[in-house]
């Protein structure tokens, strides 16, 4: 598989505790994979570990080729992480613009990120004025300044209404047919049917890594959520029988 992300055998330790069991799954190029599950499943560590800051007890995390964290990976990674981390004393736009000079990008460039995100009538607005939803949409404008080849999105559609919710599905859409991968992690169920891969992961293990059709048909059940709840009580009768 022409992976973007390559993930084998990750370990990972936070607080002296393991919260990641040896984990390994691809991100394919062009797709959007959503990353699924329960809150403390992992879903964060794993991310962190994709764009290279989360320290790793084991195994091996590639990206685009190169080990996670590389210097080269800079400008060809976008992240945003779950706090939006803008800066409330400046506008929408001088936020991005400030992103574009850090990643080497253009002016024209941060303000297509504020135009992609819905916020060009809000683009001169001090951040610290915004709305929560739109304050989050301000930071996603910054992970995607200069279309990175590799954008991993920390629940980036939390706290937007279901149109934009909606909006925003569609431009990730957009975005990986023009060749972008996507990794997005949500606990949301019905926002892993829009996916198109699934990466189900519960106490640190991955219990699914799949299509949501592969999922369905593996289950028996139409809905993901039930179908999850399926592989979670199939993986517990194994594990004690
Ligand atoms: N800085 C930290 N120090 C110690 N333990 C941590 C730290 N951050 C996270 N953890 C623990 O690691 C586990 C996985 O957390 P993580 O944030 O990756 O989960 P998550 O699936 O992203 O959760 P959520 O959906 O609530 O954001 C949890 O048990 C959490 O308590």
């Amino acid at each position: 598989m022409d992976g973007a992300v390559s993930v084998r055998d990750l370990v990972v330790d936070r607080g002296g505790r393991r919260v990641l069991h040896g984990i390994s799954c691809d991100v394919p190029r062009g797709t959007v994979t959503g990353l699924l599950g329960p809150s403390g499943s992992g879903k964060t560590t794993l991310m962190r570990a994709v764009v290279g800051v989360q320290t790793i007890g084991g195994g091996t995390v590639d990206v685009l080729g190169r080990p996670a964290g590389s210097a080269e990976l800079r400008r060809r990674v976008g992240y945003l992480t779950q706090a939006p981390s803008v800066y409330a004393d400046l506008t929408v736009r001088e936020n991005a613009r400030y992103f574009a000079v850090l990643q080497g990008r253009g002016r024209a460039e941060a303000d297509r990120a504020v135009t992609d995100v819905g916020l060009a009538a809000a683009a001169d607005q001090l951040v610290g004025t915004l709305s929560g939803g739109q304050r989050s949409r301000a930071s996603l404008a910054c992970a995607l300044v200069g279309d990175p080849e590799l954008v991993v999105l920390d629940e980036p559609t939390v706290g937007q209404d279901p149109v934009l919710r909606a909006d925003l599905w569609a431009r990730f859409h957009a975005m990986a047919a023009a060749g972008t991968t996507l990794l997005v992690s949500s606990h949301v169920m019905d926002e892993a049917a829009r996916c198109d891969r699934l990466l189900l992961i519960r106490e640190g293990r991955l219990v699914a890594d799949d299509t949501p059709a592969a999922v369905r048909a593996a289950t028996g059940v139409n809905d993901l959520e039930e179908a999850f709840l399926r592989l979670i009580r199939d993986g517990e009768s194994e594990a004690t029988s």
